[in-house]
């Protein structure tokens, strides 16, 4: 491939080689000298990358406007396809001969057993089962019906369900957007055998009249792997296109349908035998406004909320969507935007803040519970038998899942012990105490505006300001912190 580029107008620095570091990742490639910040290493123009548009034939491009845009890759994959069935005939014949013959990571390709696995986190399975669908109907719908008729693409040559899924393997983990969002990926000879870290060394821009280059990001020595980033992407993401995944994956989340019902049902959960008068039970106008500004209400609304695994990151939509639901009246929130309300270090009180994180420990704790098989038990697998490499990563994917809501679990644990350490420093009402109206009086806890520590408290037994005492925060407190105990 480095002749190729050099011979077709491009440039490949003496400083590129061409490495196999692992099994795992396969073929890469490595500076064999000390490269500078700065450097070029390679420069691809632009008729060397494989992409489609004005080139493409009538025939062809009539196929691609079929794949709707969320399958973005097989039309990138049909490209490649004809390419593959001009043979020694296309431009691109060495390019398509060097490729792997499989991403055998990839779910498409997985054992029943493997794909079974994967069921236990249904984000990512239901992902896996609708791109194989669309794939099978693809190839013996459109594609089958292709041989003997003139506006056959692909000269006769039948592409059935597995050269198609070779193909969109192709493209998912090979493709990049150089030429913008709006625009067709592409395949980027030699470019694209730089593996993936998320501290890269390398990294692509755009370069002269369409062409495209791979630039040293800092000093790398010789014998280093040179690494692009794929994105900050998430483990589902990594796997579903990439066929690998990374352990302890700072972008991993899981995915969680944000449920009025479901979360109040997570903060009775997370209380245990502790619920009282001041549960959350209903919504009020004030909160459902303030749902739909974060589109988690609405016939719009967009459920989807990626939990992580420590506070800071957690999630913004869940710990507004948390406050807003444990605020006791409009009043509380008075003032404060959506947005606002998902800044994890603008509480909206002390009493709040324990409610909302309680809330979302509740949710951590069913999302956990729901997993068929423990933490434990898939470490145990893992560490047992050798798995077949495709149930090995559907288990990696799950148990770290499971590990970051242990780790959110424990995050949370910690800051509502936080919270209770806090002194008081003034004594609070108790919000049994009602107006006549029935609704909570904050005006003497005075729990408002954007930073509402003015009156930091304590939410031990004594003092609790929510509840009863024998039913307080405290003892909430412990129900969670009891719950990561059992998890871990
Ligand atoms: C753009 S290609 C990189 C070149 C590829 N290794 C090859 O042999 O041609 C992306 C593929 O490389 C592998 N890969 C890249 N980075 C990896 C990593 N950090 N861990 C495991 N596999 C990786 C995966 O199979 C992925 O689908």
């Amino acid at each position: 491939m480095v002749e190729w580029v050099r011979e077709n107008g491009g440039s490949v620095s003496d400083a590129v080689s061409i490495s196999y570091p692992n099994a795992v990742a396969g073929a890469g490639l490595q500076a064999s000298r000390a490269c500078k910040a700065g450097e070029r290493l390679v420069n691809l123009p632009a008729h060397c990358q494989l992409t489609y548009g004005e080139h493409t034939t009538p025939e062809l491009m009539r196929l691609i406007e079929k794949v709707p845009q969320e399958f973005w890759g097989a039309k990138l994959a049909l490209q490649i396809l004809q390419e593959r069935t001009l043979g020694t005939a296309s431009f691109f014949r060495h390019y398509i001969s060097n490729l792997p013959v499989a991403v055998p990571g990839i779910p498409l390709f997985y054992t029943q057993e493997a794909v079974k696995a994967l069921e236990e986190y249904p984000p990512l399975s239901q992902q896996v089962k609708k791109r194989c669908r669309w794939l099978l109907t693809f190839a013996e719908g459109e594609l089958a019906e292709l041989p003997g008729r003139p506006d056959d693409p692909f000269g006769g040559q039948r592409i059935d369900g597995n050269t198609l899924g070779w193909a969109l393997a192709m493209s998912t983990s090979r493709a990049f957007r150089v030429r913008g969002a709006e625009q067709p990926a592409a395949q980027l000879p030699l470019i694209d055998m730089c593996n993936h870290s998320f501290a890269p060394n390398c990294q692509v821009f755009p370069g002269k009249e369409g062409s495209v280059d791979l630039v040293a990001s800092r000093n790398i020595q010789a014998s280093e792997d040179l690494l692009l980033s794929y994105g900050n992407l998430d483990n589902d993401f990594l796997l579903l296109d990439y066929g690998f995944l990374v352990p302890s994956n700072p972008f991993d989340a899981v995915a969680v349908r944000f449920d009025v019902a479901f979360f109040q049902a997570a903060n009775a959960l997370s209380k245990q035998n502790t619920a009282n008068k001041d549960d959350v039970d209903t919504v009020e106008n004030f909160q459902e406004s303030l749902l739909s500004e974060l589109s988690l209400a609405g016939p719009e609304a967009d459920r989807e909320l990626m939990l992580r695994r420590s506070l800071p990151s957690c999630s913004p939509r869940a710990l507004a969507a948390a406050r807003i639901l444990c605020a006791g009246d409009e009043a509380e929130l008075a003032g404060r935007t959506a947005d606002a309300l998902g800044r994890w270090r603008d509480p909206v009180s002390p009493i709040n803040e324990v409610k909302a994180l309680r809330m979302i420990a509740g949710v951590a704790f069913f999302v956990l519970s729901r997993f068929p098989k423990t933490l434990e038990q898939d470490k145990q697998l893992l560490a047992g038998q050798s798995l077949p490499d495709d149930l090995s990563l559907a288990v990696q994917l799950r148990l770290a899942k499971k590990q970051i809501m242990a780790q959110l679990l424990h995050d949370l644990a910690s800051r509502i012990k936080e919270l209770a350490m806090q002194p008081v420093q003034q004594t609070v009402a108790p919000p049994h105490e009602r107006s006549s109206t029935g609704k909570r009086e904050y005006s003497t806890i005075a729990c408002r505006g954007r930073h509402d520590c003015r009156h930091p408290v304590n939410i031990g037994v004594r003092s609790s300001p929510w509840g009863r005492p024998g039913r307080s925060a405290l003892h909430s407190m412990y129900a969670v912190i009891a719950m990561v105990i059992a998890m871990q």
